[in-house]
């Protein structure tokens, strides 16, 4: 008979009728046995002294030589008229292990129950399918479900029944990445959830599970902070004006050029012209040059020349006498030009003033000096003018809608802003920027996925980084999760109010264009987009299966900054 074939858990022995032995299974001579010695044709009775066939009990115990206890069952057997046992030995003492295992390890889960009891933060945890195996008591404090309600439930069923209608571990299967949402629970408080999925060694889904944290003292004590540090700028600017530089962003070459020329100009008396799309940052420079400049205890008085009726514009420049007009206020009133001496006027939508104003704009401007309406002496002009448009001031200029004289005379120092798509290495530095202050602003914790970011760069912003700066606030108001992802962007380019025409997906889509100009567009685009989000060339070559010599032509060949 051949040993393999009986392999049990136990011993097994077959004996003649005088005990001795005819066949052992591995697991007697190994286990029991304990040695190579053949035991074959050896009577079993020589290692069990207290076999005994002629027993009433079924089971009884017997001793091995070296004294250990195992239990025996035995058969008789009949065959082709000889007489056999069979024998059959248990060992015991390895269900004991067994059963001590499982003592300890039910005090474990019993310790570790009452350590995930004692914890503040709630626990959620769930199968690979969502079904939901365990909650500690934190979570049900917070929730106000009892365990009846969603032990053995998937999340699936709660969230259809809104039981838990923005269950985290839900989105953690789905997405199969570690997810974060702000979810309010029923008392009202604020929580974070954080979701991990949990993997077993093949890589499958084997559990998610969710942390829960009240937020909700911590949103109050943010938003008090933010308040006393608003206070805290507020107060410091005010004092130290002169010498504190505004925050600015800027990565793009072109940009950190034209800061870099505003800091050189920033003490000269010449007049600037700044031109750009609109929302490209003009009034933040002009801003930032009143700041760093030697006018900075002065105003910066800003006048809009396009949003003033053109009958009150002289008035509101130079100001008038009393009695210059039916209407005119007791005492005359001052205009902009005398509020803003030893400060900056900045002129916005310059290209938007009245022709026969600019008559009276460049004498000023030429004289250092000027008349109140209605009055004869002149006033001393010792403002800093600083002129701003979006328009093609030159084509007005050509179209004699501009005067030749005013244009030279303003365009003394120019900057020309890039718009946002041309300068895509500022926008996702802007975007963190704008989300911190709306995050401080709205008590939240919100953050871009990558593949948001990623979107962002391939949106063209129309409105440049006005449109950047009020989209960011309005995902911030709108996103229920701290995520903001790309479907909320994208969504809420619909609503995108201010930008002309703006049909949302326009924007990321390209002009009628010759083939190869839509491929090099393209290329362009992708080069912009990884040089912007790449630490450097090398790992943006890398990224891009580039080498680093093609890189370096592909980006002089489209003229790229970064
Ligand atoms: N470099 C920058 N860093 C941070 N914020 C900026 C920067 N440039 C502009 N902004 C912000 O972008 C918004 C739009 O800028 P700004 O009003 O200066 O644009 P503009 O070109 O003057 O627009 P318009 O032509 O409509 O007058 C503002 O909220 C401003 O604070």
């Amino acid at each position: 008979m051949n040993s393999k074939n009986i392999d049990l858990n136990m011993g097994f022995v077959i004996t003649d009728d005088k005990f001795n032995i005819l066949y052992s299974n591995n697991f007697f001579k190994t286990n029991i046995c304990k040695n190579n010695e053949d035991i074959l044709n050896k009577k079993l009775t020589v290692f069990f002294q207290d076999i005994n066939v002629d027993s009433d009990d079924d089971l009884y115990s017997v001793k091995y030589r070296d004294n250990s206890v195992y239990y025996v069952v035995h058969n008789r057997l009949k065959l082709q008229g000889k007489d056999f046992y069979v024998f059959f030995f248990y060992d015991f003492t390895l269900g004991n292990e067994l059963e001590k295992q499982i003592i300890r390890l039910s005090s474990q889960q019993y310790l570790y129950n009452e350590m995930l009891n004692k914890l503040k933060d709630g626990i959620y945890i769930t199968d690979e399918e969502g079904t939901t195996t365990y909650v500690n008591d934190a979570f049900l404090n917070l929730s106000g479900l009892t365990r009846d309600q969603i032990i053995g439930k998937t999340v699936y069923d709660l969230r259809r029944f809104n039981i838990l209608p923005n269950s985290c571990c839900a989105k953690v299967i789905e997405t199969m990445a570690p997810v974060s949402t702000i979810n309010n629970y029923y008392k009202g408080q604020r929580c974070l959830v954080s979701g991990s999925p949990i993997f077993d060694e093949k890589g499958n889904l084997a559990k998610t599970i969710a942390v829960i944290r009240d937020v909700s003292e911590l949103d109050v004590l943010m938003k008090n902070i933010t308040k006393e540090k608003n206070q805290f700028i507020k107060n410091s600017e005010i004092k130290n004006i002169s010498n504190k530089e505004p925050f600015v962003v800027i990565n793009n070459e072109k940009m950190k050029n034209i800061y870099t020329k505003a800091k050189k100009i920033a003490n000269v008396e010449s007049t600037v012209l700044i031109l750009g799309e609109t929302g490209v940052g003009k009034d933040f420079i002009a801003t930032y040059i009143h700041g760093i400049s030697n006018r900075s205890s002065g105003k910066f008085v800003k006048i809009n020349c396009s949003a003033v009726p053109e009958h009150l514009l002289e008035s509101e420049f130079f100001g008038y006498e009393e009695g210059a007009f039916t209407g005119a206020q007791k005492g005359g009133k001052k205009g902009l030009f005398e509020e803003a001496n030893g400060g900056v006027l900045y002129l916005d939508e310059i290209g938007d003033m009245p022709y026969t104003l600019q008559v009276k704009l460049l004498s000023a401007l030429n004289d250092r000096m000027f008349y109140r309406i209605g009055g004869t002496a002149s006033v001393e002009f010792n403002a800093r003018i600083i002129a701003a448009t979006n328009v093609d001031l030159k084509h007005l200029v050509e179209e004699k809608k501009f005067r030749a004289d005013l244009y030279y005379r303003l365009n003394v120092v120019n900057f020309v802003i890039p718009p946002l798509r041309h300068r895509k290495e500022d926008i996702i530095p802007l975007a963190h920027q704008f989300i911190e202050y709306y995050n401080n602003k709205y008590g939240k914790n919100c953050y871009f996925t990558t593949n948001c970011l990623e979107h962002f760069l391939v949106y063209d912003w129309p409105g440049n980084i006005r449109e950047l700066k009020n989209m960011i606030e309005r995902l911030v108001l709108m996103t229920d999760d701290a995520f903001i992802d790309t479907n909320l962007f994208t969504e809420n380019l619909m609503f995108n109010e201010g930008v002309e025409s703006l049909s949302g997906n326009n924007h990321f889509m390209q002009e009628a264009k010759s083939l190869k100009e839509r491929i090099d567009d393209y290329e362009k685009e992708i080069i912009e987009t990884t040089l912007a989000s790449s630490k450097n060339m090398k790992e943006a070559a890398l990224r891009l299966g580039i080498d680093l010599s093609t890189l370096v032509r592909k980006k002089q060949k489209y003229d790229l900054t970064k």
